[in-house]
């Protein structure tokens, strides 16, 4: 008979999703396979490549449906003639005449979005609003959207005592920047101290409108935010189209995401040289790991780049475990291995100083230059500095003297927290990553200590982040979102070079 396989790492999703109270939280047991048909409607929105890996056969853990459950086949709610004639299109095959294609194509599908889902939502995050965002977004509401909001604005900064008029407005991915001239340049400051205003009266909730000056006398930027239906999302494709892009200048170029009117944004790690990521919790910090170290990946072969990926979740690195570039043979998850190998990549920055020095040369960079030194860099992912900090404290004093010394050496610390607070971001550290990341906070307070300045807790989530790189001013970018498929697509091109 027809089957559709699960794996046990699918299933354990499945429950999730129908548990009463978190997933779709209804009260009566919906059938599993209500979640297969959603994985379905996900990977047809999907936009990565689809690969025809083989997943036909039943797995340990995994579970075994009939066809005719999932496709309602024969039963009042027949969707098969549906599915298949979604998929012909998908595939640019007439399904209809071979049920085998039909249904090996569902079954990848399935698998596709089930994976999807696995690694995007986390059952501590609302089901409902991810689906909203996965399926509803990028929707062509636009136009309609913003004519009403120019309406909004002239009235609303009217009431905060401003006479000013909309010139132009330019739209990015999740703002639209309306150019408003200003007759009397004490509107500046008006405009300036009446933003919370002017969220409160556009009906922003927590996210803030942000002012931009322009190079347009007497013209200020207001940057608003627009609702989530107009947003169009940006992903992995562009991500590898931007890296086939990248100047050569660049020793580790990484591409975070598009500053808010749309433009690729891209920084060199080595000039970083270290850098912090804070945001609360679902504001998008694990999601721009991924984006960091895929532009690494995506960029630079195994002889030139190693890593070293500290997960104590145990999840979000997982996935890189087979790939040839770690610095230690694997992914570090226990705070144990997490020391011991920092205390190994303290002495390795010390070794290479040691070669530095018979070498005269200042830096890794310097030795490159004049031919007598060709080493790689080693780039350190932390996922979660504050859960790592609270299994072992000693920690701090590896990391500490990596910040301190290891960018001549071409060390570089890229750290996580969603608990950006004095403790976890302790003076050592703090003073020597001079590279923050903010995604969303809940407190002023803590984009202060994240950025020493406020404004973090005003983005609009989902990867919305200042980033504030060495010496440089803070820049809005609207990150990348990086799905499972993207990452198996860039380790699967490791594989095949082996
Ligand atoms: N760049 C992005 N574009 C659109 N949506 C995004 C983006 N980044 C994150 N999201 C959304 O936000 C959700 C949470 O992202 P992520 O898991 O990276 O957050 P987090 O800060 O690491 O959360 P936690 O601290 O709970 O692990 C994602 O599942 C996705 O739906």
């Amino acid at each position: 008979m027809s089957k559709i396989y699960t794996s046990f790492e699918d299933e354990k999703l499945i429950d999730s999703v129908l548990q009463k109270d978190k997933g779709l939280m209804c009260s009566d047991k919906l059938p599993k396979w209500t979640v297969l048909r959603l994985a379905l409607a996900q990977s047809l929105k999907s936009s990565a490549e689809f690969y025809e890996e083989n997943q036909d056969q039943p797995e340990a853990g995994g579970k075994e449906y009939n066809l005719r459950q999932v496709t309602g086949k024969g039963q009042e709610n027949d969707f098969t003639d549906l599915f298949c004639t979604l998929l012909s299109v998908y595939h640019r095959e007439n399904l209809f005449a071979d049920d085998n294609r039909f249904r090996t194509l569902l079954q990848k599908h399935i698998r596709r979005g089930l994976r999807d889902m696995r690694t995007s939502w986390k059952d501590s995050h609302d089901f409902h609003e991810y689906l909203y965002q996965e399926l509803f977004t990028d929707s062509d509401y636009q136009k309609s959207i913003i004519m009403n909001l120019r309406e909004k604005i002239v009235s609303a900064i009217n009431e905060i005592g401003v006479s000013g008029n909309i010139e132009d407005q330019l739209d990015g991915p999740r703002i639209t920047r309306f150019l408003i001239s200003l007759s009397d340049v004490n509107d500046l400051d008006r405009l300036r101290k009446g933003l919370e205003k002017l969220s409160f009266l556009l009906g922003l909730q927590k996210q803030g409108i942000f002012l931009q000056s322009t190079n347009q006398e007497r013209v200020a930027g207001l940057d608003i935010p627009r609702s989530q239906d107009s947003w169009y999302q940006i992903n992995g494709n562009n991500l590898r189209e931007w890296v086939l892009h990248t100047p050569h200048n660049m020793i580790l170029p990484a591409w975070p995401g598009v500053d808010v009117l749309g433009k690729p944004f891209i920084f060199d790690i080595t000039e970083a040289p270290h850098i912090l990521v804070g945001g609360t919790t679902g504001s998008g910090k694990s999601i721009c790991l991924h984006t960091l170290l895929l532009s690494l990946l995506l960029s630079q072969s195994s002889d030139q780049l190693k890593i070293c990926l500290i997960d104590p979740k145990h999840v979000e690195f997982t996935p890189y475990a087979a790939l040839p570039h770690h610095m230690y043979g694997k992914v570090i998850t226990s705070s144990e291995e997490a020391l011991r190998i920092l205390t190994q990549l303290v002495n390795e920055m010390e070794e290479r100083e040691s070669i530095l020095a018979s070498n005269k040369v200042r830096d890794i960079i310097e030795g490159e230059i004049k031919g007598v030194i060709e080493l790689p860099r080693i780039v350190v992912f932390v996922e979660e500095l504050a859960d790592i900090f609270i299994q072992s404290r000693a920690i701090e004093t590896p990391l500490a003297r990596l910040a301190q010394k290891g960018r001549a050496a071409g060390i570089h610390l890229i750290l996580s927290t969603q608990r950006p607070d004095a403790e976890t971001f302790s003076g050592l550290l703090r003073s020597n990553i001079p590279s923050r990341i903010a995604l969303t906070v809940q407190k002023s307070s803590e984009s202060k200590i994240i950025l020493d300045e406020v404004g973090a807790e005003r983005l609009s989530g989902k990867g919305d982040m200042l980033i504030k790189i060495s010496g440089s001013n803070i820049i809005r970018v609207h990150g990348v979102k990086i799905k499972q498929n993207d990452i198996e697509e860039c380790i699967s091109k490791f594989r095949r070079n082996e």
